[in-house]
């Protein structure tokens, strides 16, 4: 529809309009109503107007603006507008996504590759960073970091972080969202040939690495076909050390940037470890997609 620029006549319309007063003083108007127990008084003023010959019309042929969906909009949350990806979705995407996203889609753009097969891209904003911390952080639940995980199915968990799952707070649904509406697009121009949409992860979490408490994460295996790992704060600002180092490789990703993700195969070739944080506080973003 927007590709299309026009003015369309059309049977109903809701929500909002824009009304030629004169018309409403003519005689044969002065019956047109919304009112009827127990309608909808858009449907029983289409109706109204449709029924004396008067005609409605949708135009977009200047841009007025949109309206937003405030339904959804849930002020118990911290930072309620990063829950708003499905409801309100050009704010969402207007507030979060870095501008230079769309570069990475372009054809011929090339993605950085700082190790083997780890491609980098920036995608979110620095507003969302800071508003995902901020969510964890209001939660404050960080798992103790121990192998006991009643969140998981088996209750066990190989390689513990200090983490938050998505689920906890209330962040899943808009978190698919995103893998499937802007990583997935990335993954397919990334490793060619594989698709799967949606994609699945069972496994969407923030981390928390310090010094005085999980300060690393020894070398592993991720649970996935391909893993994206979101830097959610910026080294040597807010944390000195940390980083991602990939083994068979002998080669680490320090220099992260802030809401730019790293992309990685997640087994055989990757085996990979969280390096050691010296100072302060590294949050990252973690899902592990298509276990
Ligand atoms: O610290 C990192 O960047 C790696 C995190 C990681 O490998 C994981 O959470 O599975
Ligand atoms: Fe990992």
């Amino acid at each position: 529809m927007c590709n299309f620029r026009g003015l369309w006549n059309v049977p109903f319309i809701s929500n909002c309009y824009l009304l030629k007063v004169d018309l409403f003083r003519q005689p044969s108007l002065k019956e047109v109503t919304f009112k009827v127990e127990g309608r909808d008084p858009d449907m029983v003023f289409c109706e109204s107007l449709r029924e004396r010959g008067v005609f409605m019309y949708v135009n977009n042929e200047e841009a007025y603006g949109h309206l937003i969906n405030p339904e959804w909009f849930d002020t118990r949350h911290t930072n309620p507008d990063i829950y708003e990806i499905i409801h309100n979705r050009q704010e969402w995407e207007d507030r979060y996504i870095s501008p230079e996203y769309w570069q990475s889609l372009e054809k011929t753009y090339e993605p950085s590759m700082p190790c083997p097969d780890v491609y980098w891209f920036p995608v979110v904003t620095p507003r969302f960073c800071k508003e995902w911390i901020e969510v964890m952080e209001a939660y404050g639940k960080w798992s103790d970091g121990s192998n006991k995980d009643t969140r998981l199915e088996g209750g066990y968990e190989a390689v513990p972080t200090r983490d938050i799952h998505m689920k906890q707070v209330g962040l899943e649904t808009q978190w698919l969202r995103f893998l499937k509406d802007y990583i997935r697009p990335l993954q397919e121009k990334t490793f060619l040939g594989y698709y799967h949409d949606p994609p699945v992860s069972l496994m969407n979490f923030v981390v928390r690495y310090r010094p005085d408490e999980q300060p690393s994460l020894r070398p592993h295996h991720d649970s996935s076909t391909y893993t994206i790992n979101l830097a959610l704060n910026t080294v040597g600002e807010d944390y000195t050390g940390g980083g991602c180092r990939f083994i068979r490789y002998n080669c680490s990703v320090q220099d992260t940037k802030r809401g730019w993700i790293l992309m990685h195969p997640g087994r055989l070739t990757h085996y990979h470890e969280g390096l050691k944080v010296i100072s302060g506080t590294r949050y990252i973003m973690i899902s592990f997609i298509d276990p």
